[in-house]
């Protein structure tokens, strides 16, 4: 098995990356995505949330109140932190979970947003960062629908492109169009993935 670490920061691309490397036959573990199923109505991710940040991070029909609790953790560093550390171990685990059900030749790409932010880059082959402006990710977060002041304040929760780079084995640039981002996920797979698995 080769263990590609996905990173990025909000609105660089990651998304774009990993659905080009699934194409091309990865099996993505996604930590958004596992960390929207740890918080889902009646697991005990969800119930130590509520008992940590009160009944007003819930929907009234029992769902998490996602735009809520962001509003809470995005205005408030010790109220993320204490968020961290009731999701990121459920992350972990599930995450372990999906890799050990990954055939044992498979290309696997782990998109984590906040990989470099977690210590993990030593648990991978390869670290991926993409890069791209600050204001430009902005600008495509905002014509996502994000409010810009909403995009601005998760920026500042991230490290920095310069902290990523530092433990980066490859970055792909984003600042271009899709398809110049496509031309060098083509080059990393044919000159770092196919070589590795040999
Ligand atoms: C705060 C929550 C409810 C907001 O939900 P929302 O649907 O608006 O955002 P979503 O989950 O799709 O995340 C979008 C992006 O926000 C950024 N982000 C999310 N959580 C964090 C965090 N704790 N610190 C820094 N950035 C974060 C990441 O870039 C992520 O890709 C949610 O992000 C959450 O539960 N966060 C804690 C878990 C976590 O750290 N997730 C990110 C990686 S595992
Ligand atoms: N090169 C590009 N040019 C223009 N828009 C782009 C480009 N790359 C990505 N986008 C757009 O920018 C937004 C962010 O891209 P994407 O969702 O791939 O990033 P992400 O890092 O996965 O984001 P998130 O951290 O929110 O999960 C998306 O709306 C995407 O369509």
């Amino acid at each position: 098995m080769l263990r590609i670490g996905l990173t990025g920061g909000i609105g660089s691309g990651k998304s774009t990356v990993s659905g080009l490397l699934v194409e091309r036959g990865a099996v993505l573990v996604d930590a958004d995505r596992i960390a929207r199923e740890v918080l889902e109505p009646g697991t005990p991710g969800l119930a130590a949330v509520v008992a940590e940040f009160g009944d007003g991070v819930l929907s009234a029909d029992g769902s998490l109140d996602r735009a809520a609790l962001a509003a809470i953790v995005f205005s408030d560093e010790s109220a993320r932190r204490r968020l961290d550390a009731l999701v990121h171990p459920l992350v972990r685990q599930r995450s372990v979970e999906l890799v050990a059900a990954a055939p044992d030749d498979a290309v696997l790409v782990n998109d984590v947003p906040l990989l470099v932010e977690t210590g993990q880059a030593g648990s991978y082959d390869l670290v991926v960062v993409v890069a791209a402006e600050r204001e430009t990710r902005v600008a495509r977060l905002v014509g996502r629908g994000l409010a810009e002041a909403d995009a601005r304040a998760r920026i500042a929760a991230q490290a920095t492109d310069e902290q990523r780079r530092a433990v980066a084995d490859v970055v792909l640039d984003n600042s271009g169009t899709p398809e110049q981002l496509a031309e060098q996920v083509d080059r990393f797979w044919a000159e770092r993935v196919e070589p590795a698995r040999g």
